[in-house]
């Protein structure tokens, strides 16, 4: 089922800044409804679907002390005030009613960060950000300000317990933490966090008074990635929250582009050895067997040269797919090595399985049919496993050098070495 697209009512009187709010309510994914008076605002707000946003104009023909922002409020719609009022009494009045951000329209930048900020609310029930601070009041207050941009808040009152709220949820991105708490200072608390969460993992923002400033940079040179001074204007949360968050998203997609394939979406040979070097070292080390295995498409280049290009990518494609299938990830660990060359690491624990496994899904792929239009397309593959407790790179070179075997003795066979003896023609 098709997920449903965010709503957003713009009320604006102007026709082109409501057309140029639209624009970049659409391109953020958003279904749009313009009300370009109060009354208009009321009878969308009155009958229509619910909302989850709207952008108010401050100053309508018909409201124009910022009337409609309690309107929409009111209706419990999320409200982002857009104005051309840049004084401080406007900006006071509006930040003092709980709206989602306030954005003076001085320039083009204005559209671009209404743009970000849209996008930032669709995505932000998604996202969870752990609050760590002994101060219930002001937690509650930090609480409240990060549930109105609808991410999800989790609360510790000390390092102690934040640490363990981050080994129980993984998937936490952001820390805001006070410093001066009991059982462990927030400076020693970031230290902590980054002995296992890099920074391409999970930021980190710092809060210190002004009176403590130079507390700043200490969070900073203990692995923070931010920090803000308290008392701190409500924008300036709000923008340097959403950029720590950028930054983290930008990371991860930067791993992701050096770790995995664009064609298959497994990881790349590059990211097969991050992977995997440390588990093998450690079997090793213990003198514990594991195994790897190599498959390589028979015949791969007659696909390309009978059916060109596309259907050799989509039978790699395909291929890549079964294999995400069949070897879960809790054991197995897949990848593409290169070209139409694909390796699996199996784990200690799934060494009893893997050779079933295999002969199974080498069965099962010479029954695949890959589809491109008319054209059909059958394949099948060879392997080498390699069963034993060498260093990976003996591993690899000894699962290839079962491969070969496989080929040698006619294609679509898995050939076997546990320990030096060579088992071919599974
Ligand atoms: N379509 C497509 N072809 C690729 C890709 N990467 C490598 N190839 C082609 O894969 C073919 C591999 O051919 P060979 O190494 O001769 O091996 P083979 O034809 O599979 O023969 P055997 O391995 O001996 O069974 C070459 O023609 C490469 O151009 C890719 O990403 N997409």
């Amino acid at each position: 089922m098709q997920a449903r697209k965010h709503r957003l009512l713009i009320v604006e009187d102007s026709k082109p800044i409501a057309s140029l709010i639209q624009y970049v309510a659409k391109e953020a994914g958003y279904e749009t409804q313009i009300a370009t008076t109060m009354a208009k605002c009321v009878e969308y707000l009155r009958t229509h679907e619910t909302f989850d946003l709207a952008s108010v104009d401050y100053n309508l023909p018909d409201a124009p002390d910022g009337e409609a922002i309690d309107a929409v409020l009111a209706h419990r719609v999320a409200a982002v005030v857009m104005t051309g009022k840049l004084d401080a009494q406007t900006r006071e009045r509006v930040l003092n009613k709980a709206v989602v951000d306030y954005i003076p329209k001085e320039s083009a930048e204005a559209f671009n960060y209404l743009g970000k900020l849209l996008t930032r609310f669709a995505v932000n029930p998604k996202i969870k950000i752990l609050i760590v601070d002994d101060a219930t009041a002001f937690r509650s207050y930090l609480v409240h300000l990060l549930e109105r941009h609808r991410y999800q808040v989790l609360e510790a009152e000390n390092g102690a317990q934040g640490l363990q709220i981050l080994e129980q949820n993984p998937d936490i991105s952001l820390v805001i933490t006070d410093h001066e708490m009991p059982v462990m200072s927030g400076i020693r608390f970031v230290s902590e966090i980054r002995k296992k969460y890099p920074k391409e993992r999970l930021c980190v923002i710092g809060l210190s008074s002004t009176e403590t400033q130079s507390l700043a940079s200490r969070f900073i040179q203990n692995g923070a990635n931010d920090f803000l001074i308290k008392p701190f204007c409500l924008e300036e949360f709000y923008c340097r929250i959403a950029q720590s968050l950028e930054h983290l998203e930008y990371m991860v997609r930067l791993k992701r582009l050096a770790d995995i394939d664009s064609l298959t979406a497994l990881y790349n040979r590059y990211a097969f050895f991050k992977e995997t070097e440390a588990l093998a070292l450690r079997c090793v080390e213990k003198q514990q067997a594991y195994a790897v295995a190599m498959i390589d498409i028979d015949l791969f280049k007659k696909v390309n040269d009978n059916y060109g290009h596309d259907m050799g990518d989509a039978v790699i494609v395909d291929l890549a797919q079964q294999l995400t299938q069949h070897f879960s990830a809790n054991d197995f660990i897949c990848a593409r090595f290169g070209g139409e060359e694909f390796v699996i690491f199996i784990k200690p624990d799934a060494l009893s399985k893997i050779e079933d496994a295999l002969a199974q899904f080498r069965i099962q792929i010479a029954d695949r049919v890959v589809q491109i239009a008319e054209q059909r397309c059958q394949y099948t593959i060879s392997g080498g496993l390699v069963v034993a407790c060498w260093d990976l790179d003996k591993m690899i070179q000894l699962a290839d050098e079962a491969l070969y075997r496989s080929k040698e003795n006619g294609r679509n066979k898995i050939t076997i070495d546990r320990m030096g003896v060579i088992d071919g023609g599974q």
